[in-house]
């Protein structure tokens, strides 16, 4: 979760610099796409970023509870009122769901996902555009298309499906994992933790 925060982290900011998109907008649901989004937020603010948070349905883990401390050590507000903080920000970073979401998207998120179809912001998703099938994509349209994907380890099954700014981040796959699934993984350049790979994205994945 630590290096997929900050892999997530570094590719907004090679993408929305921080001079025209200062006012990010992380909002992160109930499982680790949404641990991942708390780690982001906790690295743009250090590269000079003024995240927020809409963490609407908060977990009892101590990792979770742990990752809100760090959070709140740095003052970076959670906020309750998306409509309203959408209408205050720049950029939004879609940490709502990844490869576990399943079925129609279940309350509070119906609404989340709603608002973030409708907002003209730019939207960076995390591994997967939330209410995406892993597999088979936007299924009835349940989600949204994000302006950027930041696919984690390996770019998943439903990512040939999109056409957008796509980098690949979560330099931490061990050979030997890379080898037994046959991932063929692009090279990072030196101590890179993201690829740009936006030019291998749809079926050349
Ligand atoms: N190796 C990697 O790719 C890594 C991925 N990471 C991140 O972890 C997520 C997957 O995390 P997981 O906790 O398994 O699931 P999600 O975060 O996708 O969501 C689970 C969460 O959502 C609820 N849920 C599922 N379906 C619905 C629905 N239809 N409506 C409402 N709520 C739903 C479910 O109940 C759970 O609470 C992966 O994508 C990456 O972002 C690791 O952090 C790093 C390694």
């Amino acid at each position: 979760m630590e290096l997929a925060g900050l892999s997530v982290a570094q590719a907004i900011a090679k993408v929305y610099d921080k001079s025209r998109y200062p006012r990010v907008l992380i909002c992160c649901g109930p499982g680790n796409n949404g641990g991942d989004g708390l780690v982001a937020a906790r690295h743009l603010f250090h590269f000079g970023y003024k995240p927020n948070i809409f963490y609407p349905k908060q977990t009892k883990n101590e990792l979770y509870q742990r990752l809100i401390i760090q959070c709140n050590n740095l003052d970076i507000p959670f906020i309750n009122n998306l409509s309203d903080q959408l209408k205050q920000s720049d950029l939004v970073v879609d940490a709502i769901f990844g490869f576990s979401f399943t079925g129609e998207v279940r309350a509070p998120f119906d609404q989340v996902i709603q608002e973030l179809k409708e907002t003209k912001l730019p939207i960076a998703s995390i591994d997967i555009p939330s209410a995406w099938d892993v597999e088979k994509g936007n299924i009835d349209g349940r989600g949204f298309t994000p302006t950027m994907l930041i696919s984690l380890t390996s770019p998943k099954l439903c990512a040939r499906q999109y056409n957008g700014i796509h980098f690949l981040g979560g330099r931490f796959v061990p050979p030997k994992l890379e080898k037994k699934y046959d991932l063929q993984l692009p090279l990072y350049a030196g101590t890179e933790q993201v690829i740009d790979i936006t030019n291998l994205s749809g079926e050349k994945l």
